[in-house]
């Protein structure tokens, strides 16, 4: 299978802080991975230099076979999807909905203006929105929807560029319990779908990993604790190992995932 993302013993050091450490990882096309791991292990540093927002201090980071240094960091931009509370910043709040999803038709990069677009695009943001729940609030502006809200719009605007991977950096963080399961849904549909990009998720909770998705990787530290096949990565003893604590793993009949102390 091919190669999506490589990272060949990376290091990312700031202010003299180890934030990621010999970080050895490859993820392959047909994957959709989770990253875990305790607050401050290094999981925002490392989707963010996915979505080349960052730089590598040592080692190499090729991804969809460009390696980052070598390559426009606006064609990485283009081609991999970013869904980060970081972004919600780069919104104009005063533009509806609609139009922040649609806009994206042109790549999440360009400026939301107002033109005409191909009827293909309306059905498709149109259908992205009815998936995400968020058909209701498509003549809103922006400023007014709630935290939980902005998460799913950013994500059909990830989505409405069609990328190769998409990188979704906590998706669930201040999302109602029913908000929830229809994000999960939407990730699950999306994640069973033939033509469905590469996911990269970073969650906190193991209830919220969308059936379909197939690898995790575990970080505490700056450094890979754990990672593979979810059924080998999240049990109680890598659990445990990785939160310095005493935990308890494992999957209900409806392949969701559970895990307490
Ligand atoms: N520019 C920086 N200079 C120094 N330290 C930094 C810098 N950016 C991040 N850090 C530190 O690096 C560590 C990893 O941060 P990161 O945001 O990647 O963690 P995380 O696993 O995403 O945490 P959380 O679960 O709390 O979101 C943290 O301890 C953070 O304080």
């Amino acid at each position: 299978m091919e190669s999506l993302v490589e990272l060949d013993d990376v290091s990312v050091v700031r202010g003299g802080n180890p934030l990621l450490s010999h970080v050895t990882w490859q993820a392959e096309s047909g994957q959709h991975w989770v990253i875990f791991g305790p607050n401050g292990a290094g999981k925002t540093t490392l989707v963010s230099m996915l979505a080349a927002r960052l730089f590598p201090t040592e080692g190499a980071v090729s991804i969809l076979g460009e390696e980052l240094g070598n390559v426009e960091t606006q064609e990485i931009h283009e081609r991999v999807g970013f869904c980060s509370s970081a972004l919600l910043k780069t919104i104009d709040p005063s533009v509806c909905v609609r139009d922040i999803v649609l806009s994206a038709a042109y790549g999440t990069l360009v400026k939301i203006h107002y033109q005409s677009y191909e009827q293909v695009d309306e059905a498709r943001a149109d259908w992205l929105m009815k998936n995400f729940g968020i058909s209701h609030l498509a003549q809103r502006h922006f400023a007014t929807l709630s935290d939980g809200e902005r998460q799913r719009v950013l994500i059909c605007r990830a989505l409405m560029a069609d990328p190769e991977i998409l990188i979704l950096d906590e998706p669930a963080a201040g999302v109602d319990l029913g908000a929830r399961e229809i994000l999960m849904g939407a990730l699950a549909e999306l994640a069973s779908a033939p033509t469905s990009p590469m996911m990269i998720m970073v969650t906190h909770h193991v209830e919220e990993i969308p059936p379909g998705f197939t690898h995790a990787l575990m970080l505490k530290d700056g450094r890979i604790v754990t990672s593979g096949e979810l059924e080998d990565v999240l049990t109680s003893k890598n659990l445990s190992e990785t939160f310095s604590m005493y935990l308890r793993a494992g999957r209900h009949d409806d392949q969701r995932w559970w895990a307490h102390g």
